[in-house]
């Protein structure tokens, strides 16, 4: 470690494909980076982890775990802040059960999920599990905007390689649905908070009968902040989602929803669940009463609700009434037609950051429950950003599939610092208890916004940073300045939010002379701007809020490189450390599910390795330590080695795998360290390396695919064996023993 107190990089422990992968690769990547005299740590984010770290007095000293998320959370604040962030689980209900079943199991005391909690003791537990359930990690963390891009290199390995694409025919039937009114995006207020509003805000709600309950107090809010109201009416949507079911039999296609309930991880459950009541409405019609005294949730999905149904005295009953009406319904949209897995099974399950792009990709496809694809009505509820796939769709109808060998990019500069907008709200989103009206009341009284709302509309309040915004227009100058690529702001100037931004984004692009560089356009026409250029060839950059930097950063890594696991994902800290994420995509369960049942691991981790390339050469500029940045620029010509010669793993099992690719990393990365002429030492190190890894090729190859095709136990799927792990991810001795010895 170096003289600094923190640690020199940190590499996160999560869950699922990336935790695996990291068994392999991060010994590989200590062992390598030692010779620059660099230490790699580790923090524990995973959801198991931050299950334990939160019942701390449940446990007996062995099994007490440390806050990392709490420690990391203050490290990303400090300029010494150099993080590698693999994605990790952001959970939903049902999958927050079972890691906690699974840790019950393994002995640990820790308490069962309150559904409906009423004892204080009960409604404690449930406060802290809220405070681990959804996307918990990634706000805590992200202190600074965001800059997705695809790596060069991996840009032109797709056109020379390209993945495979749907076909689009112009009669597709494929659309997308979505409100349009008495939405969030059509009811949404916004004000940029003045010096005399500044401090603590307060959300008050005024019931018909008068009577005044605070929802929320002490929000601490600075001058210049852009505070958003909204919400979202559960009668309009009820309607919507009515329609939306009669207009997808009406065009005989599959009624599939998609949302973020993990990000929005108090709205969009609630939708989900509003969503699973209409799909399903003559069940609740006469069955409401009796699933609330049995504890049936439509919110935590179909899944958990069918479990509890089988569990009830008429569990055979409903269940036969349950599939008459699914019979009556447009067919579904299928997560897995095998297994019988909806769209409505797991709120986690369909993501529309990756679910919208993999529609799109497969040329407006999706599975259907008979094992068949078919067109889709692509339910978005929300249109504050649906125009953006609805303009994809009626691109493609028009135009056909991108075409991938051709195609330019469309990289992203991302408003995220500080909980920017509605991926910070979930603390001020409240399902509305009682018809009335709720204000947020600034520090001084003025009353800033004020929606007259009905029982169970979903309100809810955003913010966003002065500093925040300050720094993501910098950061979009400066990837402006270095590409020369026309640069479109995403903003919309007829909603209130955007209207704000722009006021705000106007005078610091005027004072730095870059007004006539940008340009600002809606959803919708810059969605049609960018697939017009990246259909020419060319490249572009998409600067938007937090939203779209999440969708947008799947979708067209999705469609240009056919996924989004290879981006180059930087979080500039705002005090000046950096976090290097891991690709733009998730944690992959069926990835996991593959490795279990037969021992293959189709994790692509050159999202990981991009993030090392980078972080390493962050850590040479922040310490001097030009060793670190030589086994950076190492680590990218390894990338284009490993890329050119085609060692990404397969998808199949006796296809070379994610532990395959990591010995090739480290061959061309040890052989990119012997060429270089920069670090006489390093070279002579790594040419040792590379020869005894060249040398051991054969054998090494043989060890890693002993064992391919049989099932594997890993001691668990949340809170896995470190030995059971280490044993699959790590077969070959006899690489063990070069990077081990
Ligand atoms: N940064 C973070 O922490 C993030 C976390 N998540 C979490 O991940 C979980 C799953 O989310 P989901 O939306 O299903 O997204 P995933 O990215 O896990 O899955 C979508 C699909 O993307 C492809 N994919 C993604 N990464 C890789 C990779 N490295 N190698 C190969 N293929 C890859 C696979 O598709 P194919 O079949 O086409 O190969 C995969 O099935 C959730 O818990 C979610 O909250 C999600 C996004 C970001
Ligand atoms: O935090 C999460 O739940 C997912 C993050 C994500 O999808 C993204 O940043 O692209
Ligand atoms: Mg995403």
């Amino acid at each position: 470690m170096s003289q600094d107190a923190a640690p020199d990089i940190i590499y996160t422990v999560t869950d699922e494909a990336p935790q695996l992968a990291a068994a392999s690769l991060l010994p590989i990547v200590r062992k390598f980076v030692s010779a620059a005299g660099i230490d790699v740590s580790t923090r524990d984010i995973s959801v198991a982890g931050r299950i334990l770290a939160t019942f701390p007095e449940r446990l007996t000293a062995e099994q007490a775990q440390s806050d990392d998320l709490a420690a990391l959370g203050q490290l990303v604040k400090t300029a010494q802040a150099n993080v590698i962030k693999l994605p990790n689980i952001s959970a939903s209900v049902p999958q927050l059960q079972a890691a906690i079943k699974e840790l019950q199991g393994q002995g640990y005391d820790v308490p069962d999920y309150p559904e409906a909690p009423s004892t204080d003791e009960e409604k404690d537990i449930r406060a802290r599990y809220d405070t681990i359930k959804g996307s918990a990690v990634n706000p805590v963390l992200r202190e600074g905007n965001s800059d997705r891009r695809a790596p060069a290199a991996v840009k032109a390995y797709a056109k020379d390689n390209p993945h495979s694409m749907g076909a689009w025919s112009a009669d597709s039937k494929t659309k997308v649905s979505t409100m349009g009114a008495n939405d969030f995006r059509s009811n949404e207020k916004s004000v940029t908070l003045t010096a005399a509003q500044a401090g603590a805000l307060k959300i008050d709600h005024t019931a018909v009968d008068g009577a005044v309950t605070v929802l929320k107090d002490g929000i601490d809010m600075s001058e210049g902040a852009i505070v958003d109201a909204t919400y979202m009416s559960r009668a309009a949507l009820m309607d919507f989602l009515a329609q939306a079911i009669e207009d997808t039999k009406a065009d005989g296609t599959l009624f599939s929803l998609h949302m973020k309930a993990t990000m929005m991880k108090v709205s969009d459950p609630i939708i989900f669940g509003h969503a699973v009541r209409a799909y399903l409405k003559p069940v609740f019609d006469k069955y409401d009463a009796e699933f609330k005294v049995a504890g049936v949730n439509p919110n935590s999905g179909l899944g958990a609700m069918l479990d509890v149904i089988a569990g009830m005295e008429k569990g055979a009953e409903i269940q036969a009434e349950i599939d008459a009406v699914m019979a009556d319904r447009p067919p579904m949209y299928m997560v897995n037609s095998d297994k019988g897995i909806t769209n409505l099974h797991v709120p986690s399950d369909v993501i529309i950051d990756a679910s919208m792009p993999a529609v799109l990709r497969a040329g407006g496809k999706g599975w259907g429950p008979d094992g068949k694809e078919g067109d889709t009505n692509c339910v978005i509820p929300d249109s504050s950003y649906a125009p953006v796939y609805a303009e994809t769709v009626e691109f493609f109808k028009a135009n056909g599939a991108l075409d991938v060998t051709t195609a330019g990019t469309v990289q992203n500069i991302g408003l995220m610092a500080k909980k920017a907008e509605e991926y910070g709200s979930h603390p001020t989103t409240f399902e509305i208890p009682a018809d009335g009206t709720v204000k947020v009341i600034a520090a001084n009284g003025d009353v800033l916004t004020s929606h007259d709302v009905e029982t169970g509309d979903i309100w809810r309040m955003a913010s966003t940073r002065n500093e925040a915004v300050v720094n993501w227009v910098d950061l979009a100058i400066s990837r402006e300045t270095t590409t020369g690529y026309p640069s479109v702001f995403w903003l919309d100037d007829t909603r209130g939010h955007d209207a704000e931004l722009i006021k705000m984004i106007t005078p610091i692009l005027e004072a730095k002379g870059k007004s006539d560089t940008f340009q600002i356009m809606a959803p919708a026409a810059a969605t049609r701007h960018a697939l017009e250029v990246i259909t020419k060839g060319d490249n572009c950059i998409a600067i938007t809020g937090n939203v779209l930097r999440d969708y947008l950063t799947d979708l067209f890594p999705i469609l240009e490189v056919g996924t989004s696991a290879k981006m180059l994902s930087v979080v500039k800290l705002m005090n000046g450390g950096g976090m290097f994420e891991t690709g733009a995509g998730g944690s992959a369960p069926k990835h996991v599910q593959q490795l279990m049942e037969e021992n293959h691991l189709r994790w692509d981790s050159l999202g990981e390795f991009c993030a090392i390339a980078e972080s390493l050469r962050f850590f040479g500029e922040a310490h001097g330590n030009a060793k670190a940045a030589v086994m950076g620029d190492a680590a990218d010509a390894a990338i284009i080695k490993l890329l050119g010669e085609g060692k990404s793993p397969g998808r199949k099992v006796g296809q070379p795998d994610n532990r395959d690719s990591h010995f090739f990393f480290a061959l061309y990365w040890a052989e990119a360290l012997a060429a270089q002429t920069d670090d006489a030492d390093l070279a002579a190190t790594f040419a040792d390396m590379a020869g005894a890894l060249s040398g051991q090729a054969d054998t090494i190859a043989t060890e890693m695919m002993a064992g391919r095709g049989a099932a594997v136990d890993l001691g668990g799927y949340y809170n896995t064996d470190d030995a059971k792990v280490a044993a699959v991810m790590r077969p070959s001795l006899t690489l063990n023993a070069l990077i081990d010895g």
